[in-house]
């Protein structure tokens, strides 16, 4: 049934903005409000919201008509909504609130900081309507912790958090008995693909009443590193009865094929150029010669009056320390954050970040996707990204929420093999180019794959001289085992 229907809908849906009306007895059921076609038309002209599907809802206008057309809407998120000053919705909550209110399943891309995890607060709390004990309700499935961690604050701020039961997965709630089958009150699940896996392995979490399945940065869940794993957790999902959600900026192929034999019925929805960049961010590339004068850019920058917060992207996590390590050098209140700090550690980063304590933060990829930090200024790649989604996604921490921004990416001779990508997301976003960068050709299509998925081996970036660094390492190490050597003394003498 799901591959006939999704058949003809490929078939018919090779154009855009594709309705079939009246088909669907869900929709008619329902008194929608009367919204004139041409007016709908305009609206998605006027937003570039291009749908491909059957019995597509009208986008939204305003939160309000939500109220008319889908009663079953929780007015206390709607007022949340408008307590944290958000007054229109932005195009992809236009469409694709309706939709999941529906009960539809979506594939959708729209540019980074647009407003996509809202489209799935609502809805969901709304389909939920009351806390309950037992199964799950809602999943949503992120890439990385501190993404899902920020999601779980995001159900919390609009969703309010005595109403619902709201559980991130973590490795230590992985390891209790927090989240065991007949325990506590369990409405949404926001987790890592990881331990969910193993949890449902166990037989240790209930799904069985699982009404959403939400894949936030769903190309990334769908590349190599998580697709075993993510394949594995939607087989212990009921396809048919889910509404299923896969949402990010950028959209890998494969996706909409796994979508066409899995969903049912589903809408894909679009916003602007599918792979672009935000259009908010002025992005610009510098040519800095070596590795060794990409600090001594970095410095000028700072020094030359910037306007903080600012991200600095490194390659590796060695790099992110290297960087910071200098940057102490000048007093510029910079942190850094990697996979190597504990947890608690990482959100004290991110909290001082947030707060305007630190001005600087120096991170990896890790930090690359769905992070929200309000009112980042200016990104600064210090390090080519490795492709043209990673750019798309890392200049995105800026220029959010409708707000301008700015993205400075460096570059020496090494990153010739991976820049003409680059260089196409900077021409389709309009941004003036000099004529050398504009003519740079490309290299072949299997050699540029190639190149991606080898790092380039780049030179130290530490100023320090190598005699220092050996003495610091060697006083460090003296430190510590004077300190083991007390601590021993004092247990002998608690004994
Ligand atoms: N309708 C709206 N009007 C103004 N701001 C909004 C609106 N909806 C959401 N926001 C705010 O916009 C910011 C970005 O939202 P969100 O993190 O959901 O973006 P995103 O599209 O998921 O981005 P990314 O692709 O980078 O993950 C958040 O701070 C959010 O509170």
């Amino acid at each position: 049934m799901v591959n006939q229907h999704n058949d003809m809908m490929r078939l018919l849906c090779s154009g855009t903005n594709i309705k079939f009306k009246d088909t669907h007895d869900k929709l008619k059921e329902k008194q929608l409000p009367k919204i004139a076609v041409s007016d709908t038309v305009n609206l998605k002209k006027r937003h570039k919201i291009c749908v491909k599907g059957f019995d597509v809802p009208e986008p939204l206008g305003t939160f309000a008509e939500l109220k008319a057309s889908h009663p079953k809407i929780l007015k206390s998120v709607l007022q949340k909504i408008s307590d944290n000053e958000i007054t229109a919705p932005t195009p992809i909550q236009m469409q694709c609130i309706p939709l999941l209110m529906d009960k539809r399943c979506i594939l959708s891309c729209a540019p980074t900081g647009s407003g996509k995890t809202l489209c799935f607060i609502l809805p969901v709390l709304s389909h939920i309507k009351k806390s309950e004990k037992g199964s799950f309700r809602a999943l949503v499935l992120s890439p990385t912790r501190e993404l899902a961690k920020q999601t779980y604050g995001e159900f919390k701020k609009f969703g309010g958090s005595r109403k619902f039961s709201y559980h991130f997965l973590s490795k230590a709630s992985a390891n209790s008995d927090i989240l065991t089958k007949d325990c506590g009150n369990k409405d949404v699940l926001i987790a890592t693909p990881m331990h969910l896996l193993r949890m449902l392995k166990e037989d240790r979490i209930d799904l069985s009443k699982l009404q959403f399945c939400i894949l936030d940065e769903a190309d990334r869940l769908f590349d190599s590193q998580f697709k075993d794993d993510v394949t594995q957790i939607l087989e212990f999902i009921d396809l048919v009865k889910v509404t299923v959600g896969l949402f990010s900026a950028t959209l890998a192929n494969g996706i909409d094929e796994w979508c066409f034999s899995n969903l049912d019925n589903f809408v894909q929805v679009y916003i602007g150029t599918v792979n672009g960049a935000n259009s908010n961010i002025r992005q610009s590339l510098k040519f800095v010669g070596t590795e060794e004068s990409k600090l001594y850019t970095l410095k000028i920058l700072i020094q030359g009056g910037f306007q903080p917060p600012m991200l600095v992207f490194t390659q590796t996590k060695d790099r992110a320390k290297q960087v910071f390590e200098e940057l102490k050098l000048i007093n510029s209140k910079a942190d850094v954050i990697h996979s190597e700090l504990s947890q608690l550690k990482r959100e004290e980063v991110m909290d001082n970040f947030r707060s305007g304590k630190t001005w600087i933060l120096i991170c990896t990829d890790l930090m690359g996707r769905g992070i929200d930090f309000k009112n980042v200024n200016c990104v600064v790649n210090f390090d080519l990204p490795q492709t043209k989604v990673d750019y798309i996604h890392r200049i995105g921490r800026s220029g959010r929420a409708g707000k301008e921004g700015k993205a400075i990416t460096f570059f020496t001779e090494q990153d010739k093999e991976r820049l003409p990508s680059i260089i196409n997301v900077l021409k389709n976003s309009g941004c003036e180019l000099p004529g050398w960068l504009t003519n740079m050709k490309g290299i072949a299509r299997r050699d540029y794959k190639k190149a991606t998925k080898k790092p380039v081996k780049r030179n130290d970036i530490s100023t320090v001289p190598r005699y220092d660094k050996e003495k610091a390492k060697k006083r460090k190490a003296i430190i510590a085992d004077s300190k083991a050597k007390k601590k021993t003394k004092l247990d002998t003498a608690d004994k």
